[in-house]
């Protein structure tokens, strides 16, 4: 789709997002989590049930108003509307709340989720990266006269919360305006008819725009050419200007990771892209594939760029890492499908999600579907949630740190979505 507090800093109860809190500021000795936020199972830890890390505090309270009803161009009088979560389990809904907290209808048909807290809530520094970013957004050309709805989109707040373990805004900015390019790249070549999306040129498209994360090297006579065609689009400028500030920060080997995921970004945006043109729909498990691919990846990639450390190439591609960290990404994923999906139902167009994809495979309802993509996006998270604690528990500190900022960017992910304008039901 086109991109056109009260403080929520966790609760001072919270004990878990405290202790991750803690280990995320490097302060050693948390009992019974090792260096790992999150992961009271890890092995030599002391068991902790699940639900006492996700107390309900941090699971939204509305499940069962569900988007139910026809669906279709014109049909979003006649469906049942998003709910409001109770104001309780709504930070932001009451006096004092700051933009881009939780807003009054807030798109609340999705189920409780199995999801980590966020663990900081800064509006100050989420509004400095946000003001940095759209100043950037302009010097990059994207999003011509559309700049209010990518500074109510809010991305900063989006990595302000996702990336609790730094406050700086240069290195938050850094990662934020690689996800404000690869967002993009999606609304240019796959979504906005008005920007020049469409199946036919989507391929063309996107191997230019690859070719701004790992530039083309032709013979002397058409470099020329080259240098102007990375200038000649908005989307190729915001992907090459987004690598060259990130490059303060990361060193080849993370640059190349996040090249890597990027490509894998737009493989995905190519599969969307003929199942659009086909008019066919995918698979349960096919979709499922896809949003590993098109996902949050890219974002989480740069998890330790962000907080100043490196995870080894090693590590990173381990196998095993790479299941969890993956199952993460779709994860978060799915939040996204589900905050969304009222959104997508209301553009007319034919949208992708794993709601629309169950209800489409299983027969079901819209509403029996989005609870079942919950419990795949929960069954998603605690998986990830044990794998990772056993891989921190035999890892280097470096792969201990980036699981926990892993499981700390679950967290931030979902309460963006929660808040964040894009996702806020009409009219709200
Ligand atoms: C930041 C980043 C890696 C974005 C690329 C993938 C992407 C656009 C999403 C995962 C969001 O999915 P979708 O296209 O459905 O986005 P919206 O729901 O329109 O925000």
């Amino acid at each position: 789709m086109s991109l056109l507090s009260r403080m929520s800093a966790p609760a001072a109860g919270h004990e878990v997002a405290r202790l991750a809190a803690a280990v995320l500021a490097g302060r050693p000795g948390v009992p019974g989590v090792p260096g790992v936020p999150g992961f009271p199972g890890a092995p030599g830890t002391a068991p902790v049930p699940a639900a006492a890390y996700v107390p309900p505090s941090a699971r939204l309270s509305s499940r069962s108003v569900l988007p139910t009803g026809p669906t279709g161009l014109g049909t979003s009088a006649l469906r049942i509307t998003a709910r409001r979560a109770e104001p309780d389990a709504v930070p932001g809904s009451g006096p004092g709340s700051v933009p881009g907290s939780v807003p009054e209808g807030a798109p609340d048909s999705v189920p409780d989720l199995y999801c980590p807290p966020h663990l900081r809530d800064d509006p100050a520094l989420a509004h400095e990266v946000n003001d940095r970013l759209v100043d950037w957004a302009a010097e990059t050309g994207i999003y011509p006269g559309r700049l209010d709805r990518v500074r109510a989109t809010d991305f900063g707040r989006l990595m302000m919360l996702a990336h609790p373990g730094t406050d700086d805004p240069e290195r938050l900015l850094a990662a934020a305006r690689c996800a404000l390019a690869e967002w993009a790249t999606d609304d240019y070549y796959c979504d906005d008819e008005t920007t020049g999306a469409g199946p036919a040129l989507l391929g063309a498209h996107l191997g230019l725009a690859y070719t701004a994360t790992d530039p083309s090297h032709p013979p002397a006579r058409h470099a020329p050419e080259v240098a102007q065609g990375l200038r000649a689009d908005p989307v190729r400028v915001a992907l090459r200007s987004s690598f060259e500030h990130l490059a303060r920060y990361a060193d080849p080997t993370q640059t190349a990771r996040l090249r890597h995921e990027i490509a894998v970004l737009f493989v995905g945006y190519g599969q969307e892209g003929s199942w659009r043109t086909s008019g066919r729909m995918p698979a349960v498990w096919e979709y499922l594939a896809h949003r590993q691919i098109n996902s949050f990846m890219p974002c989480i990639a740069l998890v330790d760029v962000v907080d100043g450390y490196r995870l080894g190439p090693a590590e990173y591609d381990d196998p095993r890492v790479r299941r969890a960290v993956t199952m993460a990404a779709t994860a978060s994923t799915l939040v996204n499908d589900l905050y969304s999906l009222a959104k997508e139902q209301d553009s007319g167009g034919v949208e992708f999600s794993l709601p629309t994809v169950i209800a489409a495979e299983e027969g079901c309802s819209l509403g029996e579907a989005v609870e079942r993509s919950a419990a795949v996006h929960d069954e998603l998270v605690h998986t990830f949630e044990r794998e990772a604690a056993a891989l921190a528990a035999t890892g280097s500190p470096e792969l201990r740190r980036f699981l926990a900022g892993v499981w700390a960017w679950l967290g931030g992910n979902r309460e963006w979505h929660r808040g964040s304008a894009r996702y806020a039901a009409p009219g709200s």
